[in-house]
């Protein structure tokens, strides 16, 4: 946490309250994840609930990390195990937006995995393995590391394509795959891109199975971030305590500006709110992203407000393109390659020039809605910002080193002589 200099610690420089933004004591073994996010998936033991005696591989054991450098924590148990929920998939499955766009790109790239190897990270229920398997591929590895995985097979069983489906029941970064693979396919991306630091088990498939110049789906994804005004949900939360039944319990406001905005939100917002053009704040070229990169991500941003507004935080999102790798990708520059965009600060708004072809799944205000929304940061006060007001700072994202699923928040604001920052942890 940033003090001194310029900022204070979470709060306008003007407010002077002491409260503790430090990360807390996480919870145990619960409900984790986009099933924690939408209050689905509860506690359960820990392996067992779900597996009924049925042995889903022969060889793998769920969990076993022999052999993997990356342990396998707690939190990852309990990561792994708010999947066993049948909530969550169904949630996601019925997400059109996205099952819809992944199973168009498995189309669109029916010519590259025809009879071809493929890896599903993460195969949940199995919905993208079988998509992969009906679009000719050889034989697909379905792997995944929480009991879902003994529902998969069962599916791909009850559809025909066991001997095509081999579903592995473990960690990525732990099963034995005796081949290399052409196409890893994946849904790994969590609220605000980042949470969940699923992308990084992605690179670990990558490194340890594709062949050089193999497909990865989705191939890309940016994370963007706009300045928003939103006055109706600081009414509903906050404004309210200024008279209740003809009571004045505005005492109650900064304890309801704690509760309501120190935790980034995953709401739906409309296209209105947004004050000006989004700038990225990461590009990821999943062919070259290496693991390191994700630990931290700090982008700067500049701002100009297009209206006079009260301004109540930053909005996020991202979208995902399906591209085939271009056609130069060498195994060289795949181990030496960087992302085609590094933000800056003159640079944020342009993005890699997308083939005007290319599939794209948006989570933008004004796509199609999907269950990512958007994510919120909230300031714990408006702003009122002038028209073509500069809007400035930096954003930091980082795994939280007490759990890397969760995700701290780091923001750091500036504009017409005014500055703070802003500390909060996705968790
Ligand atoms: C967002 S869900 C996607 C499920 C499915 N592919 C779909 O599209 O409906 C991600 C899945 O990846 C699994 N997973 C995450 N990290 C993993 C890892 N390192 N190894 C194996 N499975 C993992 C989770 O257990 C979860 O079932």
């Amino acid at each position: 946490m940033q003090s001194g200099g310029d900022f204070s610690n979470g709060f306008h420089r003007d407010d002077h309250r002491d409260l503790d933004l430090e990360e807390r004591q996480v919870p145990g073994l619960s409900s984790f994840g986009r099933a924690k996010k939408r209050g689905r998936g509860g506690a359960r033991d820990p392996r067992g609930a779900l597996t009924n005696g049925i042995r889903v591989s022969d060889e793998q054991k769920p969990l076993d990390t022999q052999g993997s450098s990356l342990p396998c924590t707690d939190f990852d148990v309990a990561y792994f195990h708010s999947y066993a929920h049948v909530g969550i998939h169904e949630e996601m499955i019925k997400d059109r937006a996205r099952t819809e766009t992944y199973r168009e790109a498995i189309m669109r790239h029916q010519s590259l995995i025809q009879d071809k190897v493929v890896v599903d990270v993460g195969c949940g229920t199995g919905i993208l393995s079988i998509f992969c398997a009906q679009a000719g591929a050889k034989r697909v590895y379905a792997v995944d590391a929480s009991d879902i995985a003994v529902q998969a097979k069962e599916v791909v069983k009850a559809n025909g394509l066991s001997d095509k489906v081999i579903v592995l029941h473990g960690r990525v970064e732990d099963v034995e795959i005796d081949e290399e693979v052409d196409v890893i396919i994946s849904e790994w991306m969590g609220y605000m891109l980042l949470y969940e630091s699923m992308l990084g088990s992605v690179i670990t498939a990558r490194d340890r199975w594709l062949k050089p110049g193999g497909l990865i789906l989705p191939s890309h994804a940016t994370l963007y971030m706009a300045p928003i005004s939103h006055p109706d949900r600081y009414s509903h939360s906050i404004d309210f305590w200024r008279n209740v039944y003809g009571i004045d319990m505005s005492a109650m406001m900064q304890l309801a500006k704690q509760c309501a905005f120190e935790e980034p939100s995953v709401e739906s917002i409309s296209g209105e709110t947004v004050l000006t053009w989004p700038e990225v704040v990461k590009h990821i070229d999943c062919q070259t992203i290496k693991i390191q990169e994700l630990d931290s991500v700090t982008a700067k941003y500049k701002f100009k407000s297009m209206m006079r507004a009260p301004m109540h935080g930053f909005a996020f999102w991202f979208d995902v393109e399906f591209s085939e790798p271009a056609k130069n990708t060498s195994a060289t520059s795949v181990a030496n390659g960087s992302s085609s965009i590094s933000p800056s600060r003159e640079g944020n708004q342009k993005k890699r020039s997308n083939p005007s072809d290319a599939l794209v799944l948006s989570t933008s205000p004004e796509a199609p809605p999907t269950h990512w929304q958007q994510t919120i940061v909230y300031f714990y006060d408006p702003i009122d910002v002038e028209q073509d007001q500069i809007i400035e700072g930096s954003v930091t994202l980082s795994q939280s080193k007490e759990n890397r699923r969760f995700m701290n928040i780091h923001l750091e604001y500036t504009s017409a002589g005014r500055s703070f920052v802003k500390e909060s942890v996705m968790r």
